[in-house]
């Protein structure tokens, strides 16, 4: 259910990589906002500019002219965003040397938590994707689509209010995939959070609420007002 409560806000964000004749503008000035509750799929071919986009909405990237903004998440700057916004990446990103309960808390560790209850809090979490029975695995003994949920659970144990997931389903089947994004999209429910992913996958685009498109560096088709945005298959022309 969306709200019109503002996470994130881009105004007028773009990112441009390298300098003079090699300077690559992966995003022109976008604007959009993601409210509390918001299941955006953002789709474009290779190159148009979704991660990036993404991750400057993360916080991840830091635009080189234009605004990025978190007003629901405590304000202006990226420091206010730690355990409020999780990244779930395209591949591996596990640590191979920590068990599956160990990558789940670590995120939490890192911020200070004590290790008992970091360790609960991952358990949980990965109850919650399904992969309690994997929480003494190490990753090399995980299945693409497996290591992907403890992806999401490492990511759901920090209690974040936006998940941001950069092409999850990239690098699996399309069924393993389609399973991905139903524990996403039930797991964000469960939690609370809002959900941006970007995929190349219109069967994928589909199962979120809202369609977002990127072309060439170019976002098309975001809201841009604090309107609730259309519902799916009735966006504005
Ligand atoms: N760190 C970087 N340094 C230089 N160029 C970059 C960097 N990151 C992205 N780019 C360039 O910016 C453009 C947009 O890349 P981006 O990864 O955002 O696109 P994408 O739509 O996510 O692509 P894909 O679907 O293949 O992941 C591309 O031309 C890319 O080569």
């Amino acid at each position: 259910m969306t709200s019109l409560e503002v996470l994130v806000h881009c105004q007028d964000a773009a990112r441009t990589f390298g300098q003079g004749a090699a300077a690559v503008v992966a995003v022109h000035g976008a604007s959009c906002r993601v409210h509390a509750g918001d299941r955006i799929a953002i789709t474009g071919p290779s190159g148009s500019g979704k991660s990036t986009l993404l991750h400057l909405m993360a916080g991840l990237e830091e635009p080189t002219s234009g605004r990025v903004a978190w007003p629901g998440l405590g304000g202006a700057g990226r420091d206010a965003l730690a355990g409020q916004v999780g990244v779930v990446f395209q591949g591996p990103s596990l640590i191979p040397a920590l068990d599956v309960t160990e990558n789940a808390g670590l995120p939490l560790v890192l911020a200070g938590v004590p290790e008992a209850q970091a360790h609960r809090r991952a358990l949980e979490a990965l109850g919650l994707v399904d992969a309690a029975d994997l929480a003494d695995k190490l990753p090399e003994e995980l299945s693409g689509g497996q290591a992907q949920r403890v992806a999401i659970a490492r990511v759901l144990a920090l209690g974040p209010r936006l998940v941001l997931a950069d092409e999850p389903t990239g690098q699996l089947d399309r069924a393993t995939g389609q399973h991905i994004v139903d524990v996403l999209l039930a797991t964000v429910s469960e939690v609370g959070a809002a959900l941006v992913l970007t995929t190349h996958d219109p069967a994928i685009a589909q199962r979120l609420d809202e369609r977002w498109t990127m072309h060439e560096g170019r976002l098309l088709a975001a809201p841009t007002t604090d309107q609730h945005p259309p519902a799916a298959g009735q966006e504005e022309t």
